[in-house]
C-alpha cells in the first residue's frame, strides 16, 4: 500500500537504537496492516531482548551528557521537535490512519495533541525548580534539588500511537532522562516517524530509542534490566498489573495509565442538546477506542426517553467507513479481535435483556467495522456495564436519584474519567467530590489537554501525565543538608 507521503522518508520500518536504524538481529520482520482494508502497509523489524538490551545501554551512555545539558538547550531541542511534528502533521496523520484506522481528521487532531505535550514540556524543562528550606539550627541549611530519575522505559498502546508516546517522551527528555520506547505492534510506524523527527530536531543518539516486536521479550528486558529506573505504561489494566509486578524486582518507579469505565451522568436539569453533543464526542471518538470514552450513560428517569431519542438521531448521522474517505466520521476497530470482543459484550447484554435502540452488531462493511450501537434497559449486572467496551457502543442506564447515580457511577474497579451534565452548581460540587475518578468532565465531553494532570485512581492506574505535575514522575528529589555554616 502506497501512502503518498510528501516526505516518504518518514515511513521508517527499522528499530531506532543509539541513533541508527537497524534490522532485527535475526532479520525477522512482522507485517503492519491497514485495519480498513487489510492491506499490508509495511514489514517492520521484529526485535527482541538482545536489541532492547543494547538500546537500554545506549540510553544509559547518552544520558550522561543529556542530563547535564543546560535546560534551555533541552528546551530548544524539544521546541524544534514540536515544530517538525507540526510541519509534518499531514504525513504523520496519513501514517496513523493507515496503521490505526481512525479517520484522517482525528489523526490530524492527534498529531497536534501529541505535539502539544512536546511544546508544553519543552517549556517546563526550564522550570524544574528546587527549594531552599530554613535550617533546623543556626548553623544548618537544607536545599532540595530535582534530578532526572534515570533511563526510562515506555510501553504504549495502539489507540493513540503518537500522543501516548509524546506524553511520555516529552517530560522524560525535558527532565534530562533518556528513553527506550516499545510501541504497540499494531502501530509502530507512528513511533518510528516521531523518532526520525526527534533525530532531525537534534535529540542526540541514544537519548530516544524505539524497538518494536515481541512484547513479552522486549517487556521482559525493559522491566527486568536494572539500568532502567522507570517504566511508564499506557494500556490495559491486566497488562499494567503484570508489568508493575515485573518492575518490583528492581524497584522501578512506575506510571500506569490503564483502563476505564467512564460514567456519563445526565441529570434532569441538564441541557439535553449539550449532553447529547458531549455524549457523541466522548463515546465515538476513535470509534470508541479510548480509555476516557463514556462507557455507561446514566440518565435520570424524567429525561431518559428524550435523551435516548436525541442520541439515536445524532448517532444515525455517523458515517462508518475507511478513515481516508472524505465524509466518513467513524473508522474501523483496530483489528478483528477487537470486533470479536466488542460484539461479545453487546450480544451478552442483549441476551441478558438489553434492548437495541440503534445498531446492535457487526457492520455490513464487514472486516473490522462495527455498527455504532445504542442499548437501552441496561442494568448494572450486564456485560456492557461491568466491562470497558472499547468500541462504538453506548449503554443507557436509568436512575432516579442523585445518590443512586453516584452509587452506580462508582460501582466499578476503574476510576479514570467521568462526566456529568447539570446546571445546578451545588450538584456539580456534591457529585464531583463524590465521584471516585481522576477526571470529571462537567457539561463537557472532550476533557484531555496537555495542561491538565491526566490520570486515574483505583485500577485505572497511578501517576499523572501533562500539566505542571507531569514532570514529577520523571525526577527524583534529593535534599542537601549543609552544616557548620556558623564558622
Ligand atoms: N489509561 C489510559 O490512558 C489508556 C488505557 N488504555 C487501555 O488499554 C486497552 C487497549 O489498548 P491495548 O493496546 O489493547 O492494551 P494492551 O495492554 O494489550 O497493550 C498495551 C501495550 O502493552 C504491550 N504489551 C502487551 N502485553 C505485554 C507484555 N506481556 N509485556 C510487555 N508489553 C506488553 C502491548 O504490546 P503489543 O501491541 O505487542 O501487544 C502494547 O504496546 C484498554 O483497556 C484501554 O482502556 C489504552 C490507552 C490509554
Ligand atoms: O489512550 C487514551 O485513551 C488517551 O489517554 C485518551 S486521551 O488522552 O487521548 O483523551
Amino acid at each position: 500500500m502506497s501512502l503518498n507521503l510528501t516526505d516518504p522518508s518518514l515511513l521508517q520500518t527499522k528499530a531506532y537504537i543509539d541513533g541508527s536504524w537497524v534490522d532485527a538481529d535475526d532479520g525477522s520482520t512482522f507485517a503492519i496492516t491497514n485495519p480498513a482494508t487489510g492491506a499490508v502497509i509495511a514489514e517492520v523489524a521484529k526485535t527482541g531482548a538482545a536489541e532492547t538490551r543494547r538500546a537500554i545501554e545506549a540510553a544509559q551512555r547518552a544520558m550522561d551528557k543529556w542530563k547535564i545539558l543546560p535546560a534551555k538547550q533541552r528546551a530548544q531541542i524539544l521546541r524544534k521537535w514540536f515544530d517538525l511534528m507540526m510541519a509534518n502533521q499531514e504525513d504523520l496523520a496519513i501514517i496513523m490512519t493507515a496503521e490505526q484506522g481512525k479517520v484522517l481528521a482525528e489523526s490530524r487532531t492527534e498529531i497536534a495533541y501529541g505535539a502539544s505535550f512536546v511544546e508544553w514540556f519543552g517549556e517546563q524543562a526550564k522550570r524544574i525548580d528546587g527549594d531552599v528550606i530554613p535550617g533546623p539550627s543556626a548553623d544548618r541549611r537544607i536545599v532540595c534539588i530535582k534530578q532526572p530519575v534515570g533511563v526510562v522505559a515506555a510501553i504504549t498502546p495502539w489507540n493513540f500511537p503518537n500522543a501516548m508516546i509524546a506524553r511520555k517522551a516529552a517530560p522524560a527528555l525535558a527532565a534530562g532522562c533518556s528513553i527506550v520506547i516499545k510501541p504497540a505492534s499494531e502501530t509502530p510506524l507512528s513511533a518510528f516517524a516521531m523518532a526520525l523527527l526527534a533525530e532531525r530536531a537534534g535529540v542526540p543518539a541514544g537519548v530516544l530509542n524505539v524497538v518494536a516486536g515481541s512484547s513479552s521479550a522486549i517487556g521482559g528486558e525493559l522491566t527486568g534490566n536494572p539500568i532502567v529506573r522507570k517504566l511508564t505504561f499506557t494500556g490495559s489494566t491486566p497488562v499494567g498489573k503484570m508489568l508493575e509486578a515485573q518492575c518490583a524486582e528492581t524497584m522501578k518507579k512506575t506510571s500506569m495509565e490503564l483502563g476505564g469505565n467512564a460514567p456519563f451522568i445526565v441529570f434532569d436539569d441538564a441541557d439535553l442538546d449539550a449532553a447529547v453533543a458531549g455524549a457523541m464526542v466522548s463515546k465515538y471518538r476513535n470509534a470508541g477506542q479510548t480509555c476516557v470514552c463514556s462507557n455507561r450513560m446514566l440518565v435520570q428517569d424524567s429525561v431518559y426517553d428524550a435523551f435516548v431519542e436525541k442520541l439515536v438521531k445524532a448517532t444515525a448521522e455517523l458515517v462508518v467507513g475507511d478513515g481516508f474517505t472524505a465524509g466518513n466520521t467513524i473508522g474501523p476497530l483496530v483489528n478483528a479481535g477487537a470486533v470479536e470482543d466488542v460484539d461479545a459484550l453487546v450480544q451478552a447484554s442483549i441476551s441478558a435483556g438489553a434492548e437495541v435502540a440503534f445498531g446492535g452488531g457487526r457492520h455490513s462493511l464487514g472486516g473490522c467495522f462495527y455498527q455504532p450501537t445504542i442499548l437501552t434497559g441496561v442494568t448494572s449486572e450486564m456485560a456492557v456495564f461491568r466491562n470497558e467496551i472499547f468500541g462504538p457502543v453506548a449503554p443507557v442506564v436509568r436512575f432516579h436519584t442523585e445518590e443512586e447515580a453516584i452509587a452506580m457511577a462508582n460501582d466499578t474497579e476503574f476510576g479514570l474519567a467521568s462526566y456529568m451534565y447539570t446546571r445546578d452548581i451545588g450538584r456539580v460540587w456534591r457529585v464531583s467530590e463524590a465521584l471516585e475518578y481522576g477526571i470529571v468532565g462537567i457539561n463537557e465531553g472532550l476533557i484531555s489537554n496537555e495542561m491538565a494532570p491526566f490520570g486515574g485512581v483505583k485500577e485505572s492506574g497511578s501517576g499523572r501525565e501533562g500539566s505542571k505535575y507531569g514532570i514529577d514522575d520523571y525526577v527524583e528529589i534529593k535534599y542537601l543538608l549543609m552544616g557548620g555554616l556558623d564558622r
